[in-house]
């Protein structure tokens, strides 16, 4: 199969779909791989490292599309990009559908076989592709709304970890999943006073037992999370339904009632984010205030930290590389069950029951496309 990676193009992401390793794996595979000229250089791989690996380097994003039977990237793809996508190439990137109708129509239009890394899931309940971009922007989220928390940025001009004397931050941590528990991490590392909210018991269990101490859980109840907002200087969002869009656990009207000079670092926007109040941001102007409050809401938070982050997603993405090009799509969605979830939008239909839901499409089935 000609494999294919453009150049990343969304403002300041600096991600790339293919390491230099995961081309040489595919090569070895027997495969060709197409890798776009500068297309590594934000992760601090140059075209010689893909060289190396194999790869042969195309001078642009189009050739890379007309020649590839299979594209990977990291983010959605962008309305250009759309545009160079065909009937039978496959799309293999993150695609968040639910909260984004102009690209699902888009994506439609093309044919294309579009799966999405955020719903392929595994034998343990959990999403394998999304979790390594989920444990980074978890990470990251303490360290983005400390900095937003400076009285310089907007924030309320509270110190993370506070001083002998002085009580530290309160952070209200909103869904206990993998960027709620490595954001609970890091904030409480920093010495932040930290609750994380969930609605799922088995997952408070498993905080508690894994964590106590270090910090408090609860049950995301609407009177809960409104009596621990009141109180927070950080708010981080971080509930996910698969594929749906986020639900709002903090309305417009509820916004008043927050401290002034709160923070809110809504993880989830990539699913059209968890406050009514939230707007996707970028890296170049990431932060907005309304009344009073400070939110953050940067759709690509891994792409700050491109090179940790794409080695990250390539050990992830790596084997699905593979067996969709060993395979083709269809025999490897056949006899894997948790990459067909991730099938999304085939040949015009929509394959995916949560995005036809959000954006009030109908979708059929993913199995009845093999
Ligand atoms: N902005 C960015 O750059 C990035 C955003 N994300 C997004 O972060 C979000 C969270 O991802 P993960 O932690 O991997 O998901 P996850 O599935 O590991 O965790 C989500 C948690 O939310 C809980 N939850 C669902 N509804 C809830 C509610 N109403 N109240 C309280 N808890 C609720 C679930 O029980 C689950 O424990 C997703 O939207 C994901 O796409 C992930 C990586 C990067
Ligand atoms: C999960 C996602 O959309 C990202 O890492 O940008």
């Amino acid at each position: 199969m000609r494999i294919g990676c453009p150049k990343e193009i969304k403002p300041q992401e600096f991600r790339v779909g293919l390491t230099p390793d995961a081309t040489a794996e595919a090569v070895a595979h027997g495969h060709t791989v197409l890798i776009e000229t500068g297309a590594g250089v934000g992760a601090g791989f140059t075209d010689d490292d893909y060289i190396a690996a194999g790869a042969e380097i195309a001078p642009d994003a189009t050739s890379v599309f007309e020649r590839a039977d299979m594209i990977v990237k990291v983010k959605e793809p962008q309305p250009v990009e759309c545009a160079l996508l065909r009937a039978g190439q496959i799309l293999f990137t993150y695609l968040h559908l639910a909260p984004d109708p102009v690209q699902t129509k888009a994506l439609l239009a093309s044919g294309a076989t579009c799966i999405a890394y955020e719903t392929v899931t595994d034998a343990r309940g959990g999403l394998p592709l999304l979790a390594p971009m989920s444990e980074v922007a978890g990470r990251l989220a303490p360290q983005v709304g400390a900095w937003t928390l400076q009285k310089a940025n907007g924030g309320r001009g509270v110190l993370m970890g506070g001083v002998p004397g002085v009580a530290p931050a309160r952070v209200l941590v909103i869904g206990g999943g993998v960027v709620g528990t490595h954001a609970a991490r890091i904030a409480a590392g920093m010495g932040a006073d930290v609750t994380v909210l969930d609605r799922s018991l088995p997952r408070l269990r498993q905080l508690d037992d894994q964590f106590g101490g270090m910090f408090k859980t609860g049950y995301a109840s609407k009177a809960a999370t409104m009596e621990l907002a009141r109180a927070a200087d950080m708010i981080v969002g971080a509930v996910l339904i698969p594929g749906a869009a986020a639900p709002k656990l903090i309305s417009r009207d509820e916004l008043k009632e927050l401290k002034p000079g709160a923070v809110l670092v809504d993880v989830a926007i990539d699913q059209g984010g968890c406050f009514e109040t939230s707007r996707a941001t970028t890296h170049q102007d990431p932060i907005y205030e309304v009344d009073g409050v400070m939110h953050y809401c940067v759709a690509n938070m891994p792409g700050a930290v491109a090179r940790s982050s794409t080695l990250a997603l390539g050990n992830a993405t790596m084997p699905f590389v593979l067996a969709l090009a060993d395979k083709g799509w269809k025999e490897a969605c056949r006899t894997d069950p948790h990459l067909l979830n991730g099938l999304n939008v085939h040949a015009g239909q929509l394959t995916y029951a949560a995005v036809g839901t959000a954006l009030g499409l109908s979708a059929v089935p993913a199995e009845s496309v093999l």
